[in-house]
């Protein structure tokens, strides 16, 4: 029998049990989570916050008894104190308050991530809230039923940030947006896409507070006030949305970390040491756009960096293809998609990068309905010209699109393959000269 212990049970975590318990029939998997519930698709939390959608029901796709089903042994509210990684034993602490010493095999630690606090005074005052968990998103909800929050400042404007200002204003909220870079999204999209952006937020009356540092957060106990180094912003409720950071507690000490804390792994999800594997937001990625470990925290890496991990610790060995950070964002009707790295970013690594742009309607001129525009950026490496990024922004559902570009970074394809590549047309769908195709065409 193979003892498979898994720490962390959402996302990544799930993914890995699921796998095992489909494909190993000799495993034995026991699963501790700290947290009452299983899958929680935090990606819903500004359609719920936004009531967008009616509840949270439908953001949950498994739970305890669905794994237990497959033969799972599953503690919840279970957090593991700590991991004895030389006797190979887990010591955790169970609902009922008992202490457990369970032994492994193989132990898989997915522990994820925790939104960055800032250390900064008035953190710790009512009405500061942190977005990731089921329970946080439903406290921010209880709290916007009241007459007391009527002013909403979102501090960070990436992800999460954008998309619950969007939520806040569709709530009835006055939303300010704040961030220290002077504009949104940057770590996704050049200024060209993030001025669309910045337009469409500003559009539905969202106040942008870009460039501004936070220095404090005022009140009594409750707070009132946002100080940055420009002004003062009214605030009855406060989020804090500036990134993520690894729970990386059980293994600090003893395992490789990089930079920002995370385990490192390599293309099989091994850590240094050996029978431990790391997936999910708690592990690095090996990111195909730069060639080298990065940390990209998305729902889609912990589940693929699961299936990953579950196949190795089962007894086969599989590499993972990569990632890019494919993602994207969909903001009153203004949809952006993007992989690899801007023409931005590339320049900051130091890679002599070029980009070929191109803006044109989805079909052709001649059709009658719907025909919004789609504006396209390919970035490529000058010298191999290797595509290394894409950015795509429209009111049109193009966001396919970019998945053959998350694939032709992951397989180094070149921008004059791609001008060359059969894209196939239907005035229904798209152009004959379509702009994927005169974006390549078009590159120098
Ligand atoms: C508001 C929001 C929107 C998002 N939208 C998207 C999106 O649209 N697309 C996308 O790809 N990603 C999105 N993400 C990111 C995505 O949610 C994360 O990348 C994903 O949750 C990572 O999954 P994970 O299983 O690795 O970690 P987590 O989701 O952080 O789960 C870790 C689990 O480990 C448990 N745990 C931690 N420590 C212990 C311990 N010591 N003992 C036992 N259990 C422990 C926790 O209780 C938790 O259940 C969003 C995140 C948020 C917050
Ligand atoms: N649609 C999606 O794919 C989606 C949605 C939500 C979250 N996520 C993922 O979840 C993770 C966390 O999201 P996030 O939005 O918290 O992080 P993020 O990295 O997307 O954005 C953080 C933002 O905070 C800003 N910032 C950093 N320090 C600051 C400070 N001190 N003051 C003000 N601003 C500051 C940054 O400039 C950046 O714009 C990311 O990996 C993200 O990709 C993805």
């Amino acid at each position: 029998m193979n003892k498979i212990v898994i720490v962390g049970a959402n996302h990544a975590g799930t993914a890995a049990a699921n796998t095992i318990m489909g494909n190993y029939k000799d495993a034995k998997v026991t699963i501790f989570d700290a947290n009452s519930n299983i899958s929680f698709l935090g990606c819903g939390m500004a359609l719920w916050i936004g009531e967008q959608i009616a509840g949270a029901e439908g953001l949950f796709y498994s739970n305890k008894e669905k794994l237990e089903a497959q033969g799972a042994v599953v503690h919840m509210e279970a957090p593991v104190e700590s991991i004895d990684f030389d006797k190979k034993i887990v010591y955790a602490t169970l609902k009922d308050g008992s202490k457990v010493e369970e032994s492994y095999d193989k132990i898989i630690l997915a522990t994820g991530s925790m939104p960055i606090i800032p250390d900064i005074p008035g953190r710790d005052l009512e009405n500061v809230q942190k977005v990731k968990l089921y329970q946080h998103a439903d406290e921010v909800i209880q709290k916007l039923k009241t007459e007391d929050i009527k002013d909403v400042v979102v501090v960070g404007a990436g992800y999460i940030g954008v998309e619950l200002a969007e939520a806040f204003e569709r709530h009835g909220k006055n939303v300010t947006l704040i961030d220290i870079a002077d504009t949104c999204l940057p770590a996704y999209y050049d200024e060209e896409f993030t001025e669309l952006m910045k337009q469409n937020l500003k559009d539905h009356g969202i106040k942008l507070a870009f460039g501004e540092k936070v220095l404090e957060l005022k009140g009594d106990t409750k707070v009132k006030e946002v100080v940055t180094d420009k002004g003062t912003h009214k605030a009855d409720m406060v989020v804090l949305s500036i990134g993520f950071r690894p729970n990386n507690e059980l293994g600090k000490d003893k395992l490789e970390l990089f930079r920002n804390g995370a385990y490192v792994v390599n293309k099989n999800q091994e850590t240094s040491i050996k029978d431990v594997y790391a997936i999910g937001d708690c592990a690095t990625v090996y990111d195909n756009s730069i060639q080298d470990t990065n940390y990209i925290a998305l729902a889609t890496n912990a589940v693929r960096s699961g299936i990953v991990a579950a196949h190795n610790a089962g007894g086969t060995a599989l590499e993972s293809a990569g990632v890019q950070g494919s993602n994207g964002i969909c903001i009153y009707d203004l949809k952006m998609v993007s992989t690899g790295l801007t023409l931005a970013k590339a320049k900051s690594l130091g890679i002599d990068a070029l980009a070929t742009d191109y803006d044109d309607l989805q079909k052709p001129e001649f059709i009658e309905s719907e025909n919004p525009s789609v504006k396209i950026r390919i970035v490529y490496d000058k010298n191999t010209r290797v595509i290394i990024g894409a950015q795509m922004a429209s009111t049109y559902d193009m966001s396919m699109g970019i998945h053959m570009f998350s694939l032709a970074i992951q397989e180094k394809v070149t921008i004059d393959k791609l001008a060359l590549t059969d894209i196939f047309f239907l005035p229904h769908f798209n152009k004959p000269y379509n702009y994927i195709t005169m974006a390549a065409i078009s590159a120098k």
